[in-house]
């Protein structure tokens, strides 16, 4: 048995840099804050003496990615499944520290069957810098300490924490490091080159993203920091000048696919805003080049099967047939998976590769949505398994919905003004009244009183209920059915309502428990917003009533319009209650936040308040705690106000070096603990939560109340928690496990004695 040897072992590599230090004038920050750049995690834990597992032929070069370094080839392969790290996105990070042709001449001995784990190491020690390199911070030297939208936050203490909030710009400040700069002859690195200032979401995530950018530009905004909203924005337009579309992120390894199209509602936001019309001057020609890329792309026409109908819509599609340069081991393992009977082939193992591209494109990566099988509709989930994840043949809810309200922004940018266009406005409004017909033809269902994506593989309506059910009323798409009846109204939120009842956390993605970071447990910051925006959108006349109570003896699920969720009452996600139990899974008792009329911990009422206000007011507090227990409890704290928990205390989530995470994503069960899931460790940064926090501050402030977050200890008694992965709290959330390598290589010496045989 070869493999008896991959013993744990423990290595470190440990890549450190100097950093500016933070200069304060009165408490202002106007140096450049410094960047935590260890984040290297030593994988565990094989001998350096081990030759690495076997390796599956190579998948063919990408046209779109040619670095013979950091994209699909021998190198990337031969790294990863050594394992150097626990996170794959940590190598392609990593700048050569000269030139590619004497990085490549210095992997030739390392490329053969039976290099060890220790040739890999001394490999990547000897010609890789530390991730992350290629930026720098940045100063922020019009930072306000205190921008007016914190006199809208009644509560002293959320005041001082949407203050702290506010302040966290300044760690995720970045801009291109001139001095380190690759040109391939002193170095080469993934970066994209930006030639302004951005906004990093934090954590792995080094780099400027796209969807992020819309939350992070909200916030901004907030925070009046217009210039750095517009350098994002003038990233972008460089980026759609250059590669015809944006890119996911600012890596070479993301150019293959972009991600929700959200730059034109950007450039409305910080236009409104500013009221910098001079921008438009460059931006809407570059509007319209990323409009064609997504027509040029990612469209497709679909004839109704309802109304015989046809429609130019589009979906996440992304050519690709190697793994995810930033996820490559993953995705190996999942297409190399050693449990199936019988291995994938060459062309399944590519398409698989081209479908965990477009999830990523999606923003989702990765959810049950886009896993149902084409035919089943969504209905019964086997455990879900990204081999088959089915995003290309989805046409979805959320993308259509953004490019619908993208067409009707720029058609009011040519509707007066300098830019003054009657032909591009018609052009405009009858592309998104050619979406806005199909969105509602063929992912509206009028009986459930909810959208669902179009399933083109059967030709119909899927019945996977998520989110992504807010997207259109968020692009201003309200179907008659909702606004001619407040009890349909009520309908297509009731699951707003059912979840502030019954859980403690936020609004999740969907209500399936999958593993995968875009299904439960997981809540993610953009979805509370698009929840709420979808609330105040709705007329008060239709949403003025009490929020309706469910008949006797049950729960808030009774309210729910039949059918909606397709998933059983004792199906939900359950929510732990004292001693360790789950709360009662139907009847009334389930509902264990329910008061009456209203929630617990729902923030302050307003006069004459309709179940809309209620909502969007329980819903608004709910993030906000969320965000806030969550970081008090992984060790913030606030002078005079708010003392920091014991070490005992934070040492739950081992937080006791720590001064408090904004996560990346929450829990619709726990108000005080990070996201869990997926395929990297939950990240704390964050710069989409931040944006969103600071928009619930403004927009909900005289109704935000300081909660009472729970006491780690007493939860941990309950949980048996003791600051163990296992309880999800603070940083230490569960990880999708991947497949082993030394099963692996197993399967691939099962394989290859078969073809002996
Ligand atoms: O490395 C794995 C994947 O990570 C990114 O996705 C997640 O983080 C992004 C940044 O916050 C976010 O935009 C996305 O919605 C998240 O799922 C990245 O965007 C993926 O392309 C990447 O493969």
């Amino acid at each position: 048995m070869i493999f008896a040897k991959w013993t744990i072992v423990g290595y470190a590599i440990n890549v450190a840099r100097a950093v500016p230090q933070v200069s304060t004038t009165s408490g202002v920050l106007t140096g450049a804050p410094s960047i935590t750049l260890v984040t290297s995690v030593a994988s565990p834990t094989v001998p350096l003496t081990a030759t690495l597992p076997s390796q599956v032929p190579l998948p063919p070069v990408q046209a779109w990615c040619p670095s013979e370094i950091f994209c699909a080839g021998a190198l990337l392969q031969t790294v990863n499944v050594a394992e150097l790290w626990s996170d794959p996105k940590t190598f392609v990070d990593k700048p050569t520290n000269s030139s590619s042709q004497s990085v490549l001449t210095a992997f030739v001995p390392i490329n053969s069957t039976n290099t060890t784990e220790g040739a890999v190491l001394d490999f990547v020690d000897s010609n890789f810098r530390g991730e992350g390199l290629e930026l720098e911070a940045q100063a922020l030297p019009n930072f306000n300490a205190n921008p007016p939208f914190l006199n809208n936050v009644a509560d002293p203490l959320l005041r001082a924490f949407s203050q702290v909030v506010h302040g966290y710009w300044t760690q995720l400040i970045r801009g291109t490091n001139s001095s380190t700069l690759c040109d391939g002859k002193t170095c080469e690195s993934t970066i994209i080159p930006l030639n302004h200032t951005f906004v990093v979401p934090g954590g792995r995530f080094r780099e400027q993203y796209y969807w992020d950018s819309f939350w992070i530009i909200e916030g901004l905004i907030q925070s009046q920091l217009f210039d750095i909203a517009k350098e994002t924005l003038e990233n972008f337009m460089d980026e759609i000048e250059r590669f015809g579309f944006i890119p996911n992120g600012g890596r070479i390894y993301y150019l293959n696919r972009s991600q929700p199209p959200l730059f034109i509602w950007m450039l409305s936001t910080y236009v409104s805003a500013s009221n910098d019309t001079a921008i438009l001057d460059r931006a809407l020609p570059l509007a319209e080049r990323e409009l064609k890329w997504w027509r040029d792309n990612r469209s497709v026409n679909i004839t109704s099967p309802y109304t015989n109908k046809t429609y130019t819509l589009s979906r996440f599609s992304v050519t690709n047939s190697a793994p995810r340069p930033e996820s490559y081991l993953t995705d190996y393992n999942t297409a190399n998976d050693p449990t199936l009977s019988t291995p994938l082939t060459e062309s399944q193992r590519a398409e698989l590769y081209s479908e965990l591209a477009s999830g990523a494109e999606s923003g989702w990566d990765y959810s049950t949505r886009f896993i149902a099988l084409p035919v089943d509709g969504g209905t019964n989930y086997t455990a879900p398994a990204l081999r088959s994840v089915n995003v290309k043949n989805h046409v979805p809810v959320d993308l259509n919905s953004i490019l619908y309200k993208a067409n009707l922004i720029l058609a009011e940018f040519y509707r007066s003004g300098n830019h003054s266009n009657s032909t591009a406005v018609s052009q405009h409004e009858a592309a998104a009244a050619n979406i806005r017909a199909g969105i509602l033809d063929l992912f509206w269902d009028s009986s459930k009183l909810a959208f669902y994506d179009f399933n083109l593989t059967s030709n119909s309506r899927n019945n996977f209920f998520s989110a992504a059910t807010f997207y259109p009323l968020w692009a201003d798409i309200i179907p008659d059915e909702v606004l001619s009846s407040s009890t349909n109204a009520f309908g297509f939120f009731s699951t707003i309502n059912m979840v502030l009842r019954r859980y403690n956390g936020t609004y999740p993605t969907t209500f399936i428990e999958s593993g995968l970071q875009w299904d439960a447990p997981n809540a993610w910051p953009p979805h509370q917003y698009i929840a709420l925006q979808a609330l105040l959108g709705l007329p008060s006349n239709i949403s003025s009533g009490a929020i309706p109570q469910p008949p006797t003896g049950q729960s808030a699920y009774a309210l729910v319009p039949s059918g909606q969720l397709d998933v059983a009452e004792n199906a939900l996600p359950g929510q732990l209650i004292a001693n360790g139990r789950n709360a009662s899974s139907t009847g009334s008792s389930a509902d264990i936040n329910a008061l009456s009329g209203t929630f617990v911990n729902g923030g302050n009422t307003t006069a004459d308040e309709g179940w809309r206000d209620a909502l969007a007011r329980g819903l608004a507090n709910r993030y906000f705690t969320s965000a806030f227990c969550s970081w008090y409890a992984t060790g913030g704290s606030i002078p005079n106000l708010l003392p920091r928990l014991t070490n005992q205390q934070l040492n739950v989530s081992q937080s006791i070096n720590n001064t408090g995470n904004m996560f990346e994503k929450f829990s619709i069960r726990d108000i005080d603990s990070g996201g869990r899931g997926g395929e990297y460790t939950v990240q704390a940064g964050f710069g989409w939560t931040n944006g969103v926090a600071l928009w619930v501050a403004n927009t909900f402030g005289s109704q935000l109340v300081a909660p009472t977050c729970p006491d780690p200890l007493a939860e941990a008694s309950v949980t048996g928690s003791s600051g163990s992965t296992g309880s999800g709290k603070g940083n230490g959330a569960l990880q999708l496990s991947v497949a082993p390598r030394a099963l692996v290589g197993l399967a691939l010496l099962v394989g290859l004695h078969l073809m002996v045989v």
